[in-house]
């Protein structure tokens, strides 16, 4: 396995990783709708009945039938099945949400009704049915969402108001993560040469995010490449997505390339034309049981690994969920970013919530956080371009929740 391969395109090593991804889609299996946030479906959400699934009244008030006045023969509340109207000149008083009588011909409000003297209920109907008709909403076998739909709440409720139970969802990538670098300290201040450990906690949040289960944890990984292959091997017991950090290049403890010949590795992406982050990798690596799993070297620059989960991680992750292929939303520049000659250049920026502009923030080098925490994403700038002021162009957004950005 050679490491001297020429950057792929960035738009390219996306496309590679998001392929080998879903062709490792992960099985399918079924899971209760409370633990189905954030999974993917992994067959179409088809209703399993109608819905509404009877005629369900949508007002509190009188379903009666043929002409008024109307002799009250009962009550509907919802949650039973009310016996039929008979008789024209009769009225149950019925609930929001019960079930409507056969033989009913209207629903009279409450507030829009009276009553005789004798107890008889009078009034004149909306013109309008006050109820839903069983398929208002959707017919039993009719397909609501597509297979690799993502599930969130919103989808959870659907899915319980069609009937559902659990939903067959892509059983989610576990992951492990290593950290490289014995310059790194994992508490306390940094100084003497040695720094904080700045993606160990992050990359698992992350990951999260992106929809892997985050599981092993290891760093710092000694210096050494037996102890880079051993670590490597032992996350691989236990995870479909191994990612590294640190360790990409070949400086004299830079180990991550010759472990993965030794573990027999093979590249799907190694090396990206982008700036920054250009040494982030994605590997296929035989695990104990033969089959293979996936790697992620991400650089050890903190910024630059960040790139690389944007990069190449989201797109595999989304394979493997079986998602469709990301795409990425446009956003129009306040300023002019430089470009980065032939590489992509991914350039952190603000985007305003109400207007979309994009505007790029300070503090961006490779190996800082400071403008990373107070972004949204990433401006691309494509290979041979500069962004210059007012042009649209795409937008790699990090994995935010709306209304998170500090
Ligand atoms: N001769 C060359 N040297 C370097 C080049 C190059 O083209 N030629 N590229 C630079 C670029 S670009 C990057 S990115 C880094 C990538 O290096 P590695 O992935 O091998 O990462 P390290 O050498 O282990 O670390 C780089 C840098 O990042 C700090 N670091 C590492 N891990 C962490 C962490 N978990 N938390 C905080 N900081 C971390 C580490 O201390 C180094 O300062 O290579 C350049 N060199
Ligand atoms: O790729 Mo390095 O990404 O510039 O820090």
């Amino acid at each position: 396995m050679s490491t001297q391969t020429a950057p792929v395109s960035w738009a390219r090593a996306r496309s590679l990783v998001y392929t080998a991804g879903l062709a490792a889609a992960q099985p399918a299996v079924q899971v209760p709708l409370a633990e189905a946030d954030g999974h993917t479906l992994a067959e179409p959400l088809t209703t399993l009945t109608d819905l509404p699934a009877f005629p369900t009244s949508s007002v509190d008030g009188w379903a009666v039938r043929g002409p008024g006045p109307w002799r009250v023969v009962g009550r509907v509340l919802a949650g039973s099945s009310p016996a039929p109207l008979d008789e024209d000149g009769t009225t149950v008083e019925i609930a929001t949400g019960a079930m409507l009588p056969e033989g009913a011909t209207a629903v009279l409000r409450v507030e829009e009704s009276a009553h005789t003297p004798d107890g008889l209920v009078t009034g004149t109907p909306r013109a309008q049915p006050e109820w839903r008709v069983p398929g208002d909403e959707a017919h039993s076998g009719e397909v609501l969402l597509p297979a690799g739909a993502a599930v969130n709440p919103g989808v959870i409720g659907l899915a319980a108001s069609c009937g559902y139970d659990t939903l067959p969802v892509r059983r989610p990538p576990r992951s492990a993560l290593l950290v490289f670098g014995d310059e790194l300290l994992t508490t306390g201040l940094p100084g003497a040469g040695r720094v904080r450990d700045a993606l160990g906690a992050p990359v698992p949040a992350w990951l999260r995010r992106y929809g892997a289960e985050p599981g092993l944890f290891v760093g710092p990984v000694e210096d050494t490449l037996a102890a880079h292959v051993a670590a490597i091997r032992k996350a691989l017991d236990g995870a479909e997505l191994v990612c590294t950090t640190g360790g990409t290049m070949r400086g004299p403890v830079d180990h991550l390339h010759p472990a993965l010949r030794e573990l027999g590795g093979e590249y799907v992406v190694n090396t990206v034309a982008v700036r920054p982050g250009f040494p982030m990798l994605l590997a296929r690596v035989p695990g104990p049981d033969g089959r293979s799993r996936f790697l992620a070297g991400l650089p050890g620059n903190p910024q630059s690994a960040i790139v690389a989960l944007v990069s190449l991680v989201a797109p595999l992750i989304a394979g493997l969920h079986g998602r469709p292929e990301p795409v990425l939303p446009t956003i129009t520049l306040a300023e002019a970013v430089p470009g980065r000659g032939e590489y992509t250049h991914l350039a952190l920026v603000r985007v305003d919530p109400v207007d979309h502009v994009a505007h790029p923030v300070r503090h961006v080098g490779s190996a800082m956080l400071r403008g990373l925490a107070q972004a949204d994403g990433f401006a691309v700038i494509e290979p041979g371009t500069t962004g210059e002021a007012g042009a649209v162009v795409p937008f790699a957004p990090l994995p935010l929740f709306s209304g998170e950005r500090p």
